[in-house]
């Protein structure tokens, strides 16, 4: 069964907060804000999937709230409704332009509210199928390359902006085609979950990503984290999927299904590229698949400047 979706009704009056919980209640879950203030931080904290937002509140207004609500990247995608006395078309037009998609005026006829919020929810589970579907890797379940790159950009900027470090790690299943051959691309199927999955668990952070990057490879992004801090996380990966004990008879490096791991932590400056630290994560993986595999390699700053002096010239790695 889906679960209930969610709105948020923002009103002062407490009497017009009773009658709209009164009309949703046994279709959502309602969540009520008795100011703009509160509203705000109810929709920041508790993703609703509608708002229905008053226009006349004491202190700040609709027109305020919905103003602070669409220039918040957590809140800018939730649709908002007006519901208002206020009649006059200057008023609706303004609440439209704003970005509400609706603009229902009191007295309102409870089956024709209820008939335009189901349509409204619908567009929210609609918009949120077509997120999943152009960001999640169906098979994994994980974020998939396209997401990475996305959130990729906007943290690498957060990062210069703030002078913060940031971890990139490259992840490969060792012996994976090994793998397919001897137990079949299905079983191989449940191995690249089982990886995403505990590659996932491991992450604790909401910033924290991982992602599916190509075939058995997938890519972490590890946020305002220290070397030392990203080290600890990816050999907790590391040792989870060997203790998985997932057979791999034959395989060329002991029995068990295994991962190796190459990372980098930088601090960027303003000439420092991603591609370029992603390019440093990846020869750090081909080393750890060179040295044997089942390990993690860092970018360290001294092999940097042997290895990669350009990489330590440009400032890439703190
Ligand atoms: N089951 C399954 N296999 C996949 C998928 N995508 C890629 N592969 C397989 O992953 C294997 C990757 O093999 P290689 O690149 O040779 O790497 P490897 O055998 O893991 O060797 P090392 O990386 O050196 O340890 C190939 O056999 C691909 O067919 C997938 O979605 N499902």
């Amino acid at each position: 069964m889906q679960a209930k979706q969610r709105v948020l009704i923002i009103d002062d009056e407490k009497t017009n907060l009773k009658i709209l919980s009164d009309i949703l209640r046994d279709e959502v879950e309602v969540i009520l804000a008795k100011d703009g203030a509160q509203g705000i931080r109810k929709a920041r904290e508790l993703a609703p999937d509608l708002i229905l937002l008053d226009v006349v509140m004491a202190g700040m207004s609709g027109f305020d709230v919905i103003t602070k609500l669409k220039h918040d990247a957590i809140t800018s995608a939730i649709p908002v409704i007006f519901i208002t006395s206020l009649g006059d078309v200057s008023h609706e037009e303004r609440g439209l332009l704003l970005g509400a998609c609706d603009y229902i005026q009191k007295p309102f006829h409870a089956a024709i509210v209820l008939a335009r919020i189901q349509l409204h929810l619908q567009l929210a589970r609609q918009r949120l199928m077509l997120e999943r579907l152009a960001n999640i890797d169906p098979l994994t379940e994980v974020a998939n390359r396209r997401r990475h790159e996305e959130v990729l950009a906007s943290e690498w900027r957060v990062a210069m902006r703030n002078h913060s470090e940031i971890s990139l790690v490259m992840v490969d299943i060792d012996n994976f085609k090994h793998y397919n051959d001897r137990y079949g691309h299905a079983a191989g199927d449940r191995v690249l979950q089982q990886v995403a999955q505990q590659l996932s668990a491991q992450l604790k952070r909401p910033r924290d990503l991982v992602a599916r990057y190509g075939g058995e490879e997938f890519i972490i992004l590890l946020p305002e984290n220290s070397q030392a801090g990203s080290m600890e996380i990816m050999e907790n990966c590391r040792t989870a999927i060997e203790n998985l004990g997932l057979e791999q008879v034959g395989g060329e490096d002991g029995q068990r299904v295994t991962i190796s791991i190459g990372g980098i932590t930088c601090r960027p400056g303003l000439k420092d590229k991603a591609s370029d630290a992603l390019k440093m994560a990846d020869d750090m993986l081909y080393l750890a698949k060179h040295q044997g595999k089942n390990r993690v390699i860092w970018f360290e700053h001294e092999q940097g400047e042997s290895r990669h002096g350009d990489a330590t010239s440009n400032g890439l790695v703190g």
